[in-house]
């Protein structure tokens, strides 16, 4: 059973089910199952070329999977500034299922389509002027791309080709290494408090898990923004690259995680994540109703009004 389960449903959960006993086989019976059936017909667009795999039922996402290195390549494509739409989150939940359950992938490196901008965070207007339910539902997907992401098996490194702030950080923040252009004008961090709202729990977590409490609290409450060298600084970022070789010192990067062998690296990622997860499974419904009720609020929807409106006026 341990061996099934390593070769064929290896979300973190499944991880750590190798080495404590699986409590549910019947979830891991679907999980090898479905591995099994994917990709579904009708979801996903295929292209084959040599060994290296195109899939994508989006235009906002582009993901290229070479079966020989077992390395899968994620582009976040929505212009102009990849902000993380309904859309966008469901794709992406889906395309690291889907990576999750096939057998060759190894690794991810997430990457930006566009220069200058990794991500600009969870799109601002999913969350202004809409009915209770459109918040609720655009909650629960920015939890499961977080619970796909944070609780991949798969080696995920972050190459950050531009600035990453809020939601854009906390991806970079999800995967197991994470590189930086070296460019000043580049920012990355956590700033909600800046747009007058609270990152949750979970994105604490998370934050805390790279750079540790003093960081964490100081960062999340002025919602600091850090410059590369900074965040090298902080922990926030493993390390600074030139510009143009972001990519490539990803790859170079992988190469020496992939060194390690799956099973270890696994069983220790989820041990480190695993508590983080379950604090959000076990509160998920109470976390979508505390989201979609704060959103709501007039005062919150005046102050999103506002920032939205002085990001659009012209840069200094
Ligand atoms: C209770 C809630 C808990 C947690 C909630 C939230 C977490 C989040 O992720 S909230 C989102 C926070 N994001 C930001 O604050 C980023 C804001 N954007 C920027 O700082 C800059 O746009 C950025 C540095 C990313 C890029 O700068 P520029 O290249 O100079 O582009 P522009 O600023 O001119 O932007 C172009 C265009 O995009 C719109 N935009 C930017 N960010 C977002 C966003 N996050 N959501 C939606 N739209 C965004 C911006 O308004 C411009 O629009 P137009 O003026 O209509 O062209």
């Amino acid at each position: 059973m341990a061996a099934l389960l390593l070769r064929t449903s290896r979300g973190l959960g499944a991880c750590l089910r190798v080495a404590t006993g699986c409590p549910s086989p019947s979830s891991c019976v679907v999980a090898a199952w479905s591995s099994a059936r994917w990709p579904r017909e009708g979801a996903v667009a295929w292209r084959t070329h040599a060994q290296v795999r195109h899939y994508s039922s989006s235009d906002k996402l582009s993901i290229d999977m070479d079966d020989k290195t077992g390395v899968a390549v994620l582009k976040l494509s929505n212009p102009p500034v990849n902000s993380l739409s309904l859309e966008l989150l469901t794709e992406l939940a889906i395309g690291l299922d889907k990576l999750e359950m096939n057998p060759s992938c190894r690794g991810v490196i997430m990457t930006s389509a566009h220069p200058h901008i990794f991500s600009a965070g969870l799109d601002v207007s999913e969350m202004m002027g809409k009915p209770t339910e459109h918040y609720r539902e655009f909650w629960r997907a920015v939890q499961e791309m977080w619970l796909k992401l944070y609780g991949s098996s798969l080696v995920t490194i972050a190459a950050i080709n531009g600035s990453s702030p809020a939601g854009g950080c906390l991806m970079a923040m999800c995967c197991d290494y994470r590189l930086m252009a070296d460019n000043p004008k580049y920012s990355i961090g956590l700033n909600e408090t800046k747009l007058g709202i609270v990152a949750p729990f979970w994105f604490r977590d998370t934050m805390m898990g790279v750079v540790g409490t003093r960081v964490t609290e100081r960062s999340l409450q002025l919602g600091l923004m850090y410059s590369p060298a900074e965040a090298v600084h902080v922990g926030l970022v493993d390390r600074t690259v030139p510009e143009e070789t972001v990519f490539e010192e990803a790859r170079t990067e992988m190469a020496r995680w992939l060194k390690i062998p799956d099973h270890a690296r696994q069983i220790t990622k989820s041990m480190m994540r695993k508590t983080t997860i379950d604090h959000l499974l076990a509160q998920r419904d109470s976390d979508i109703s505390n989201f979609a009720n704060f959103i709501s609020k007039d005062s919150i929807q005046k102050s999103l009004t506002a920032y939205m409106q002085a990001l659009r006026q012209p840069k200094k």
